[in-house]
Formats: C-alpha cells, sequence, structure tokens
C-alpha cells in the first residue's frame, strides 16, 4: 500500500450512503491523515459502522469517491487493512491459541510474537476454549487480531464494548504504546469518549449521518474550552 507523498490516508468525497429504506450517511467529505489516531463518535444510529465498512472495502458507497492510499477500496484491501474482524464464526472447539495460530496462515504479515505479548498484556490464556470465551475476552481477543498484524490502517470498530473499565484503560494504554506513529494510522469508534480521549489526535462527530464537527482534538477542546466528553453533551443534547 503506497501512500506517494499524499498525507492522507483516507479521502471521501461527497459520500452518500443509502440502504434500502434508509439514508446513512450523506455528503460526507473527510480526509485522514497518515499516521493519526482518529476518534469516530457518535450516537447510536449515526453511520459509524457504515463509515468503517465502507473504508475497509466491505460496503460501497451510493455515490461518492473513497480513496485509502489513493486506491478505491475493495475485497482485496483486506491485505492492507486490519477490520476488528467478527470472530464468532470461528471454531468453538479450538483455544485461543489454536485459534491465533489458524488466523495467522491467513495473513503474511502476521506477527507472532507482538500477539504473544498482547496475550500477555491483555492477559488471554491461550489454553482457554474459545466456546468459553466471555464477552470481554472476545473483544480482547478481537484488539489482538488487529494488532498483530503489521497493516498501514487499522479500523477498530466499537473495540471496547463489553470490556470492563479497568481494561479499557489498559487496553487503551496498549493501543497507544502499540501505535507505530510514522506507519499506521488507526480509526476508533467508541462510546466510551472519556476514557479514548487521550488517544485521539483527531475526532469526527457524526450527526445522523453527517460529519457534524472533524477537527484536532486540541482545536476542539479550545475552541469549546471542555473535553472531548463535555463537547459530546453539548454536540448531541
Ligand atoms: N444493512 C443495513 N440495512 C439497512 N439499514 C442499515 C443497515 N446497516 C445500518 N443501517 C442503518 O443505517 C444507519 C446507520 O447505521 P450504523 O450501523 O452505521 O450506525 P452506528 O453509528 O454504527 O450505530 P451504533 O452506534 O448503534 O453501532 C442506521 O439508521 C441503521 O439502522
Amino acid at each position: 500500500m503506497q501512500t506517494d507523498g499524499n498525507p492522507y490516508m483516507i479521502e471521501l468525497t461527497a459520500i452518500h450512503k443509502r440502504y434500502l429504506l434508509k439514508q446513512a450517511l450523506t455528503d460526507i467529505d473527510l480526509q485522514i491523515r497518515t499516521g493519526t489516531i482518529v476518534g469516530l463518535l457518535g450516537p447510536n444510529g449515526s453511520g459509524k459502522s457504515t463509515l468503517m465498512k465502507m473504508i475497509a472495502g466491505l460496503i460501497y458507497p451510493t455515490s461518492g469517491m473513497i480513496q485509502v492510499a489513493g486506491r478505491t477500496p475493495d475485497v482485496h484491501n483486506k491485505k492492507h487493512i486490519a477490520y476488528l474482524p467478527e470472530i464468532d464464526h470461528l471454531y468453538g472447539w479450538m483455544t485461543v491459541a489454536e485459534t491465533l495460530r489458524f488466523l495467522s496462515g491467513f495473513y503474511s504479515d502476521w506477527q507472532a510474537d507482538k500477539a504473544a505479548a498482547l496475550m500477555e498484556t491483555l492477559e488471554l490464556d491461550g489454553k482457554q476454549k474459545m466456546r468459553n470465551l466471555s464477552k470481554g475476552m472476545r473483544a480482547r481477543l478481537k484488539l489482538i487480531t488487529a494488532f498483530a498484524r503489521n497493516v498501514p490502517l487499522i479500523l477498530l470498530d466499537e473495540p471496547f464494548s463489553g470490556i470492563d473499565p479497568p481494561s479499557r484503560a489498559k487496553i487503551i494504554r496498549s493501543i497507544i504504546s502499540e501505535f507505530q506513529s510514522e506507519e499506521q494510522t488507526i480509526l476508533l469508534s467508541t462510546h466510551t469518549v472519556s476514557e479514548s480521549e487521550p488517544m485521539f489526535d483527531d475526532v469526527i462527530f457524526l450527526h445522523q449521518g453527517r460529519v457534524k464537527l472533524f477537527d484536532s482534538a486540541e482545536n476542539l477542546r479550545s475552541t469549546y474550552g471542555c473535553s472531548l466528553e463535555n463537547i459530546w453533551e453539548k454536540v448531541y443534547t
């Protein structure tokens, strides 16, 4: 995946997405800089997952243009994008360690040493059977599978759902420390704004499928004179 001097990992121009009966995204223009962690915030149904799936090349816009590292995303982008995977289809009889080995076979960029280190940091037991994992443990495993890959773009859709607050704090610290700012870009959607705030370089606030605010976290805080969480309250209430 080449960026050829282009400072933007993701460029969206006049994007509209309509499902059969529902307009999900309207007139989205965004440019996401390479080497940043970007927060994608918004209430339920504001279009976060739709935007993520589109950037991952899993669904297509109704109109408009998307460029990811200078090319239109399609299913082949899986090679270059780690999209927080659905793991529910994986074999329940396998252990966590077997599952990671199984997944490693699909990705030439898999870093087994990193997966092992993250297993330790996130306190996941390799001997546990997949079918016995709690919701929070499954969420941890998803994060490990995303960060074990050496890819330029990581898309994390609600990575903290089901994870308890102390573990969330630990995971956020590990995302910050694992982030390779020269080479990587992370787009992360979440409802846990206050805890996630320290991670974000830039923040997108979506509202009813439109971009309500998009700026650096620092500019937003100084413009509004408060934290992102308080901005959230001002924007959405
Ligand atoms: N496959 C689909 N078919 C029809 N409508 C859909 C589909 N997926 C999403 N929608 C609708 O599009 C809108 C945006 O949904 P989306 O899942 O992108 O929002 P979200 O911000 O990720 O929500 P949440 O925070 O609840 O996960 C919603 O009104 C939703 O009902």
